[in-house]
């Protein structure tokens, strides 16, 4: 009773945590009724509220002087466990303390649920203006759907070849055993042929702008499987039965089935974590031993090419008949360890700025 001068005034546990706009409150009530929130002298807020608190049924009291004004308009949920209450700050601005008294009320103390520190919710205000900056602009230029619309269709065609190779590959193993790597080519080989010229547009794509990767990885990636691709496999029929093929085809396509839908999920702006990490780490492995297939495929095609003279290049009389296309390639066994270190280097930092996002969008 306000006329009674020795009423206990019972205060309920206020958490607070605040962003750049806003501040938020949860008053520890539950069932609270009645409830009266108002501001004063636009920074002190003023509460009372019948509810269940820390001393049981009975009306509870607060009163916050804000450190620096707020608005008037303050928007509060009564639900059956808390109150929570959302604030305005009149000046965009981290606040140092929640109230201009320096001692903290014995009633406040941090919402560590929601608790930001200034540097993270900068970063969060950031990929929210970001969001919002995204979807108005998209819905501003439909050439952004038709962008999106064609990435998410090249993905999804992708991601049904390599998964049709994958399966294809694995059923054979389980059914034929060993003898599933001598012909692997020719049951495979043109559904490869037609994903890997294909991929040829994931070279384009960031020279026309349409995705951030880099020209250089993206360029080292395709002409590096497209050259062990059609040079030594598609040309020479004695590649073609050879066990190399299936574990070349094997961990390219291994990779493929988890890249080419985790670009689909990006591309309708969604995430499945597990394919997420699938995509960033699976590479580590799958890199080095993919490399190391496609050497040994190169070195195993040298001696054809000595014998066959295909692709040799012709040389003057003096100089001796022919240069043999296996010299080409052994200068190439440098190149694809060189492009190993490039796009080795390449993932490893888009891993690196993933996870380090991803951690600082979690606190
Ligand atoms: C210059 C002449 C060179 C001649 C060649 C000489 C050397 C040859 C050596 C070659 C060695 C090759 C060996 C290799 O063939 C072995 C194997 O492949 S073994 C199997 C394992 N392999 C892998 O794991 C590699 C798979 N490939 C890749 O990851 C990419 O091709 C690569 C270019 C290497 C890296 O990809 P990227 O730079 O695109 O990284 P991100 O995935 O993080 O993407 C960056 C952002 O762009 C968005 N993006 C990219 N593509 C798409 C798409 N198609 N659709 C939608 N969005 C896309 C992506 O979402 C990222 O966006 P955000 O940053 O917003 O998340």
């Amino acid at each position: 009773n306000e006329n009674l001068p020795f009423t206990l005034i019972l205060t309920p546990h206020v958490y607070w945590a605040q962003r750049h706009r806003d501040i938020y409150l949860r008053v520890e009530l539950s069932d609270a009724k009645n409830l009266d929130i108002s501001l004063q002298d636009n920074n002190t807020l003023l509460f009372r509220a019948q509810g269940h608190g820390a001393k049981g049924d009975n009306e509870y009291r607060f009163s916050l002087e804000f450190l620096e004004p707020v608005r008037p308009e303050i928007s509060h949920k009564s639900t059956q466990r808390q109150v929570d209450i959302k604030i305005k700050k009149q000046e965009e601005r981290w606040w140092g303390r929640l109230t201009l008294q320096e001692k903290k009320p014995l009633f406040l103390a941090p919402d560590f649920d929601r608790w930001l520190d200034e540097s993270d919710a900068e970063m969060e205000l950031q990929a929210k203006e970001e969001k919002i900056n995204r979807i108005s602009v998209e819905s501003r230029v439909p050439y952004l759907g038709l962008k999106k619309g064609y990435l998410f269709m090249y993905n999804l065609v992708q991601f049904l070849g390599f998964s049709w190779i994958f399966v294809n590959m694995t059923v054979r193993l389980f059914i034929l055993g060993q003898d599933s790597f001598y012909d692997t080519f020719h049951t495979t080989a043109d559904m490869m042929y037609f994903c890997q010229m294909m991929a040829v547009l994931e070279v384009i794509n960031p020279l026309l702008g349409l995705v951030k990767t880099g020209f250089l990885p993206a360029m080292i990636q395709v002409a590096g499987r497209n050259v062990i691709l059609f040079v030594i496999f598609g040309s020479l029929e004695d590649m073609q039965n050879k066990p190399v093929v299936f574990f070349v085809f094997y961990l390219w396509s291994t990779i493929e089935i988890f890249r080419y839908p985790f670009y689909m999920l990006a591309c309708i702006s969604t995430e499945w974590k597990l394919l997420t990490w699938l995509r960033y780490s699976l590479w580590i492995p799958l890199y080095p031993l993919g490399v190391v297939a496609e050497a040994v495929a190169v070195i195993q095609s040298l001696p054809i090419f000595d014998e066959t003279r295909l692709f040799s290049l012709p040389l003057p009389a003096v100089l001796g008949h022919s240069l043999s296309f296996s010299f080409t390639l052994q200068l190439y066994l440098v190149l694809m360890f060189l492009g190993l270190f490039i796009n080795f280097r390449h993932l490893y930092k888009q891993r690196r700025r993933r996870y380090r996002l991803k951690k600082r969008k979690v606190h």
